[in-house]
């Protein structure tokens, strides 16, 4: 199928590569010059394991990228991957949307066969149908319906493994209103549904949005019982995973997501759960417990740097960072723990420096954090009065503390750690 993707950041990007893999022929539609210029180079503009080659392998053949939105003409279907940020409020902000959809329906006002537009990006009920639809009907002149169709296809990939996520689901929710919509969906990802994994789920539109809100919703309120638990065990002197490791056990509550420590960061489970809970206000609705899942997510930095403080007097202190993204196997630095433990470290006037595999160009480009930056853990380490581990990197286990001054070890992800090695080494919820 001729495939066009708008917004091409870090699922349209992932997506294109992958859709290429199976064999459509993907242009991605995006403003942003540098990242259309890498894709036509066969380069990956972010970091994602399994992205860099097979951009590699389909730029220049069945993988494109353009800053020109008359090549959705040339398309029979487009995925919308837009950013849906999250405004000051809170509340979900729809300007991106907007703005493309109504780009979109403009370059649409031109093409004489049928198209299906397809919303992606994570949006609240109702956006798809009380929004995009009615921009693109006035900028396409025409009505859904009539040569235009629309869908709603949420995306569950994660950052770090987006690639396999996207090829190897464990569902696929489609949302839509006519058969015609679903088929076309249905023989776009006709490889990834034939797989016996590949849950289909075929629903409304309104229900598919919601989906992925409940999806986020419930994996980060997991992550903070977790951590709930996880500091309840650290009064007590016990050890959070061992627990959790038994709790798990129960196939009704499974193993998964059941890591405590600094919390939820990266650019989803904060902007979902905020817009979620502004969605439901607006409903008239009190979302008390998730005002709760982010009030126990926003104390874990601090209670991190409080334990720290109970071992090294921290103003002065040279305070080593390791891990700056949100998670591992990512670039992502957007709403990553680590920034608001560095801040948090900023404030006692630590000396901090940080190391991270990736992410260090994105935080010195997005932050002007006055810190220094090693080029690795070893050299964050040298001289250092304390550690904290912010970011669970596999190159984190087993590090040698030898060059520093103090052996001072807090962790806020559960790495491998060689705890003789350490004067102090402490758990934030072991
Ligand atoms: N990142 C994830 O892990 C993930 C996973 C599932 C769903 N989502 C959802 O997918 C959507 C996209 O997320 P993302 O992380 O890829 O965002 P992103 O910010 O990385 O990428 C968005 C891209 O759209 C481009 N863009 C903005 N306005 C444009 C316009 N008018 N025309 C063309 N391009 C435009 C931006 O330059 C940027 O490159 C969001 O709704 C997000 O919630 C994200
Ligand atoms: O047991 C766990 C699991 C995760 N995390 C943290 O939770 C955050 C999110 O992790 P993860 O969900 O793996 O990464 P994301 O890329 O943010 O993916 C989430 O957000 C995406 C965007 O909506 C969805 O598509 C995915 O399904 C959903 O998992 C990270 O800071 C992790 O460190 C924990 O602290 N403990």
């Amino acid at each position: 199928m001729n495939v066009s993707i708008v917004g091409s950041g870090y699922v349209g990007t992932t997506i294109a590569a992958c859709l290429a893999d199976l064999e459509h022929d993907v242009v991605n539609i995006e403003i942003d010059e540098d990242i259309v210029d890498a894709i036509n180079a066969g380069e990956a503009p972010i970091h994602e394991s399994g992205l860099e080659e097979r951009i590699a392998e389909h730029a220049g053949s069945s993988l494109r990228a353009t800053t020109n939105y008359d090549e959705v003409r040339d398309t029979d279907v487009t995925l919308l991957c837009l950013p849906t940020p999250q405004s000051e409020d809170g509340s979900l902000d729809l300007a991106p949307m907007r703005a493309g959809s109504e780009m979109l329906g403009d370059a649409l006002a031109d093409k004489d066969d049928d198209h299906l537009v397809v919303v992606k990006s994570t949006v609240l009920p109702g956006t798809t149908e009380d929004v995009v639809a009615p921009i693109l009907e006035e900028h396409a002149g025409t009505t859904i319906g009539d040569g235009i169709d629309i869908a709603m296809n949420p995306e569950f990939l994660r950052m770090g493994t987006a690639v396999e996520d996207f090829l190897e689901p464990d569902k696929v929710v489609l949302g839509a209103q006519t058969d015609d919509a679903t088929a076309t969906l249905r023989e776009l990802y006709a490889p990834i549904l034939e797989r016996e994994e590949t849950n289909l789920v075929e629903t409304d539109i309104r229900e598919a949005e919601l989906i992925k809100y409940a999806n986020n919703a419930f994996l980060a309120s997991k992550v903070s019982l977790v951590n709930e638990l996880g500091n309840v065990a650290k009064e007590y002197g016990a050890d959070a995973y061992e627990v959790l490791e038994a709790v798990g056990l129960d196939d009704r509550i499974s193993s998964r997501f059941m890591r405590s420590g600094l919390g939820w960061g990266g650019s989803c489970f904060p902007k979902d759960v905020a817009a979620i809970r502004a969605g439901a206000r607006e409903q008239d609705y009190e979302p008390e417990l998730l005002d709760a899942v982010v009030g126990i997510n926003d104390e874990q930095p601090h209670r991190l740097v409080e334990l720290l403080a109970e071992h090294v007097s921290l103003s002065g202190a040279r305070i080593a960072v390791l891990g700056l993204s949100f998670k591992p196997g990512t670039d992502d630095i957007r709403k990553s723990r680590a920034l608001d433990v560095i801040e948090s470290l900023l404030e006692r006037d630590a000396s901090v420096v940080a190391y991270d595999p990736v992410a260090v160009e994105n935080v010195r480009e997005q932050y002007d954090f006055d810190i220094e930056y090693a080029d690795s853990a070893g050299a964050a380490l040298e001289g250092a009065n304390g550690a904290v581990v912010a970011t669970d990197w596999s190159e984190f286990d087993d590090l040698s503390f030898d060059g520093m001054a103090q052996r001072v070890l807090v962790d806020g992800r559960r790495i491998e750690v060689a705890e003789d090695a350490l004067e102090v080494y402490e758990g934030l919820t072991w």
